[in-house]
């Protein structure tokens, strides 16, 4: 049986681990492969945030025309040359997986990589399924990084149909003439938005009456108004039975006014995606769990097991990628400084929709402070009514800020428009170094006429007494 330092499970997040400081380590790490290619590097390289945000930027510039109409500027999209736009993402995507794995295999002298699923079969002794063979190996110290997978709810006939999750769809051989997207979330907002720019006929299927409902209620009011001009926006319906008909998929829906059915060539499944505790079997390894089935940790990333750490999706309230790359740095450090370790900081977490529009996001949502009893106030300031805004003949972005109004500190920010990630920024930078709204606004320039302009107006317009 084999002994390391330490072992890594997974090679997303977890391969960032090893740097110069773990020379002197004998380590291995664990990967199975992921997506249709079985690839090295994780979700967000392969499967994930990278690979869409290059189909998301692609299909920008697909809906231009339509964006030009309304500036006075005629533009046509003749065409969309799906492969080449494939073969280009995956062109640059691959090589750079394939790099990562033949780095860890052959260019780590003290890396052992294994090829194969790992399944814990007791404390700190861990099995893996490789080519070659099944092998258990001990360690000093793990780290879980393992992720997590798509869910496929179960709907009868689903298993008879040829469903496309977020790890397949990208890898399309032809785009479609039509999709149905299940799932309201922001795989469901990414991808509607990506295939419909592209000229796919998008049927979306939700469960409650809002695409995006985990979002302040305003910006999910606004982006459902959109998304329903956008494509085809069933809302409050149940799936109830999915068919394979002819080439199509049929899915038969329960809503407010009764039973209908969806046609299309593609279902794309986006309901959530599970943490993979189960097929590491976390428990075998003394892992305790929480009840939604992540890995618990406490505030350092440790588990319940004394030199098991874990981090990511697999045991993270936020399933992104910047707080897996935080997690990261944290259990790295204390790999390397047991005796003085340090804390994950989850305050300020924000996120993003690249959808169209996009939206970002940090902070409460006003309904949280709602139901939190926080005492707050609010300002909106629409793209609208600033002069970039003007430019751009935005009628339908805003940023929503929620502040304390003793202090004048910000709670919440919200923004739904061109570049909301982006300007998003500024806010979590204030939010972190307890920077307060009338000193943000005032205190430095904002150059005029740019879009930030819409954070000053917004924070100049909190009635903070
Ligand atoms: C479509 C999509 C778009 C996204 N876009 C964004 C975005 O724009 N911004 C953002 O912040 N986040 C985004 N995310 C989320 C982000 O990708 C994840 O939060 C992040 O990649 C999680 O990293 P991780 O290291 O925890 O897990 P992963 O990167 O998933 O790594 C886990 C690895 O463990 C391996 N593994 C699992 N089980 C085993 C086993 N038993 N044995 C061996 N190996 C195993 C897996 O194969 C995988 O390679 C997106 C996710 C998806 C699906
Ligand atoms: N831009 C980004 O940062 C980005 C992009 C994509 C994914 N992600 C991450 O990946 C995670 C997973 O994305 P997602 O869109 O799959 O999940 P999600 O949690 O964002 O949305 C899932 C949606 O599916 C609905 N749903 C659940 N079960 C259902 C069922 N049986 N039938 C119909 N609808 C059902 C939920 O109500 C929800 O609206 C996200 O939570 C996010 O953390 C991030």
């Amino acid at each position: 049986m084999r002994h390391f330092d330490l072992v890594i499970i997974g090679s997303g997040s977890g391969n960032s681990i090893l740097d110069d400081r773990f020379a002197d380590w004998n380590v291995a790490i664990v990967e199975k492969g992921i997506g249709p290619n079985d690839a090295y590097g994780g979700t967000c390289l392969n499967v994930g945030c990278i690979p869409t945000k290059m189909f998301v930027h692609t299909a920008d510039i697909a809906g231009a025309p339509d964006a030009g109409a309304g500036l006075g500027v005629d533009l046509e999209r003749r065409g969309v040359r799906w492969p080449e736009i494939r073969d280009r993402i995956f062109g640059r995507i691959d090589p750079i997986s394939e790099g990562g794995r033949q780095y860890r295999a052959e260019g780590s002298p003290n890396v052992t990589l294994l090829t194969g699923n790992a399944r814990f079969t007791d404390v700190k002794q861990l099995t893996v399924q490789t080519a070659d063979g099944t092998e258990t190996i001990t360690a000093d110290r793990f780290v879980v990084a393992a992720g997590g997978r798509p869910v496929i709810p179960a709907v009868p006939g689903l298993d008879q149909v040829e469903v496309r999750t977020s790890d397949t769809v990208m890898r399309l051989d032809e785009l479609p003439s039509s999709m149905i997207i299940m799932g309201t979330g922001f795989i469901g907002a990414e991808f509607a938005h990506v295939f419909s720019s592209l000229g796919v006929r998008v049927t979306m299927i939700g469960r409650s009456g809002r695409v995006l409902r985990a979002e302040d209620e305003d910006v999910s009011a606004r982006f459902t108004e959109i998304a329903d001009g956008r494509w085809d926006l069933r809302l409050h319906r149940k799936v109830v039975a999915a068919e394979k008909v002819g080439g199509q998929v049929r899915l038969k829906l329960e809503g407010p006014d009764g039973e209908e059915t969806v046609e299309a060539e593609e279902l794309l499944v986006a309901v959530g995606r599970t943490p993979n505790a189960d097929l590491i079997d976390a428990a075998a390894g003394g892992l305790e769990l929480t009840d939604d089935g992540k890995i618990a940790v406490d505030d350092t990333q440790l588990t319940s097991v004394e030199g098991v750490w874990a981090l990511g999706d697999i045991s993270s309230d936020h399933e992104l990628k910047h707080v897996a790359n935080h997690e990261t740095r944290v259990v790295q450090h204390n790999l390397l400084h047991p005796d003085a370790p340090i804390s994950s900081d989850h305050r300020f977490v924000p996120h993003a929709v690249f959808s169209g529009p996009q939206i970002a996001s940090v902070g409460l949502t006003e309904q949280e402070a709602r139901d939190k009893g926080v005492d707050y106030v609010t300002s909106t300031q629409d793209y609208a009514g600033i002069a970039y805004g003007w430019a751009m003949e935005d009628t339908t972005g805003f940023a929503k800020l929620l502040a304390d109004p003793s202090s004048g500190l910000l709670i919440g920010a919200h923004i739904i428009g061109p570049q909301a990630p982006t300007l998003l920024q500024p806010i979590i930078q204030a939010m972190h170094f307890g920077l307060d709204a009338r000193s943000m606004a005032r205190g430095q320039y904002w150059i005029h006429p740019a879009m930030p302009e819409l954070l000053e107006n917004a924070l100049l317009n909190l009635p903070l007494g």
